[in-house]
Order: C-alpha cells, then structure tokens, then sequence
C-alpha cells in the first residue's frame, strides 16, 4: 500500500482488529491509513487513541478506501451489503472478503455491481504475523491478488487455493488455531496432574507444540519422521501415544476437522434476526 491508500475494516471485532493490528505492526501503512468501523463505535475507542480512523457508518469509510474488507459475521453481511450498495464503485474499490460461507459471486450478486472480490482466510495469528492464510477469487485480477498476497504475506504466510476450497481452508486453518489450542491446553492439563504448576505446564506445552510446529516447517519432514526420532522401542512416548490412539486421538482431529468445514459451508445465508 502506499501513503495515499486507504484500507477500510468493516466490522473490527476479532478477526478485523487482529488484521488492523498485524498491518500496522508489520508498517505495511499507518494506523490513519486504516478506517475501521463497528455499530458501537465507543468499543474502538482505544483505537482512535492509537490514530486510527473509527466510525459507525460503513458508507463513509468505503468513500475514503481503496480497498474494502468485509469482516462481519456471515449472518450480518446481507444488511451490511444492504447499507454499501449505493457506495461500492467496480473501478474504484478492491472488496477483500474474510467471512465464512460466502462466495465472491454471492456478495457481487448481492451488490448488483461487478466489482472485483478476493477472499482471505486468515486466523487470529495474524495480529502476531503469524497466521495462515488461504486466498481465492473467481474475478480478481492477478495484479490484485498480488497485492492482497502481499498484505498478508507480511502478517504471515498466505497461499492461493480454488475458492471451492475455502470452507476446507476455514476448518483447518481458521479454525484450526482453536483445535491446535485446545491441544495445547489438553497437554498442559496433563502437565499439571504429573506435577508441574498450571502457569508452568502451559509455557512447557506451548513451546513444545511450537518446536514440534517448526521441526516440521524448518525440514520439510513428515510428522511421522519426527515421532519416529522420539519413540525409543519399549519406551515412553510410544506408551503414551499409544494410549491416546486407543482413545481415538487422531480420529478425533479429523472428525472435528470434517464436521467443521460441514458447517463452515452452511452459515450463509442465514440472516440475523
Ligand atoms: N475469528 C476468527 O478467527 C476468524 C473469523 N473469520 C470470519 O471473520 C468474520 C468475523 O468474525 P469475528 O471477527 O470472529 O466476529 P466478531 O463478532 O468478533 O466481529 C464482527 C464485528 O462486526 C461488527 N458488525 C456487525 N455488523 C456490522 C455492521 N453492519 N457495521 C459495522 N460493524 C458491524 C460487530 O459488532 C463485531 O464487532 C466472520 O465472518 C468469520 O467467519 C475468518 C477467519 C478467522
Ligand atoms: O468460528 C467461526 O465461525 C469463525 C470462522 C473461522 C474462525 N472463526
């Protein structure tokens, strides 16, 4: 982006704040670069502090931008499309969708305009630039989707996919920073009944899951090539692993990843009341 650009959020709850944050954080364009909007426009008061542009009213912040992202709940996105309609210029605005379930073709339909739309898949890591994001189109140019690669390639790693994909890339990269969490927790939770202090076991699992992480991405190995290195015959971790496969460890990952991506396919439309 350059110093003339503007980039509106609209709708700065978890998701959109944690990109704001991860542009700024990664001095891809200052905070008054980034108009950022919410129904209750106090809740980003800390914001404005930080010099960044706040308001409620959508129309407004997508006059100033260059590029739009849309970073509602899908169930709010109808009525926000509602609002926007009269503002949204094909020539002038970039529209970056981030919401679940809706393809580009639902939000152009819904708009009457054919204006161009890239989805972006990020995760919470973004606002540490670290997240994962998978990004698709069905009309944008490739100049444009270079440049929103390049967005959230600083806050992180993106790759581009068929958007049929989206919902897949939702449930296990989106969602799955909760999965790999609860994980995370889990151990801890083990940690503590074996003897370590809560505070202590957390940290202890947290950066054993991050070296698990970067074993796998530093050498491009296979996670079954590492576990072979930890698994010393007649020993512990095979015992324990063992154990938690029994249990249905595995299959519990993936059956939570289908059934994800089952519902990341059906919350549009959905209208909230
Ligand atoms: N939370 C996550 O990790 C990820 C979320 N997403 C997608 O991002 C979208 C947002 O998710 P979250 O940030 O978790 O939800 P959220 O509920 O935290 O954020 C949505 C925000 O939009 C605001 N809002 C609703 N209608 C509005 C309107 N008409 N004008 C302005 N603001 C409005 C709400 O007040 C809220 O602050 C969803 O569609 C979700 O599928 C995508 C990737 C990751
Ligand atoms: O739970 C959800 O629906 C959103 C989409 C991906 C992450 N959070």
């Amino acid at each position: 982006m350059n110093a003339q650009q503007n980039i509106a959020i609209l709708g700065s709850g978890n998701i959109g704040l944690s990109l704001a944050k991860g542009l700024v954080a990664a001095n891809i364009c200052k905070p008054n670069q980034v108009i950022l909007t919410r129904r209750n426009v106090a809740a980003l008061d800390e914001y404005a502090e930080q010099g960044y542009q706040t308001t409620s009213v959508n129309t407004k912040a997508v006059k100033k931008a260059d590029i739009v992202v849309l970073a509602v709940l899908p169930q709010q996105l109808n009525k926000l499309l509602d609002e926007i309609k009269p503002v949204i210029k094909s020539e002038k605005q970039l529209l970056v969708s981030v919401i679940s379930g809706v393809s580009c073709e639902d939000i152009r339909k819904h708009l009457e305009v054919n204006v161009q739309v890239i989805r972006a898949m990020p995760n919470t890591a973004i606002a540490i630039g670290q997240s994962m994001t998978c990004i698709a189109t069905d009309n944008g140019t490739q100049k444009n989707i270079n440049l929103v690669r390049s967005l959230f390639d600083t806050v992180g790693v993106s790759i581009q996919i068929n958007e049929e994909l989206m919902t897949s890339a939702t449930a296990l990269c989106a969602c799955g920073i909760a999965f790999f969490l609860r994980s995370i927790r889990a151990a801890s939770q083990g940690g503590t009944e074996i003897g370590f202090h809560a505070h202590d076991a957390l940290r202890m699992a947290a950066q054993t899951a991050k070296g698990a992480a970067d074993l796998l991405l530093q050498l491009s190995s296979h996670p079954e090539q590492e576990i072979d290195k930890v698994t010393s015959p007649k020993g512990c971790t095979i015992a324990g692993l063992n154990e938690m496969e029994h249990n249905g460890f595995s299959s519990a990952m993936i059956k939570g990843i289908k059934f994800s991506a089952q519902k990341a396919g059906e919350l549009y439309p959905n209208d909230e009341a």
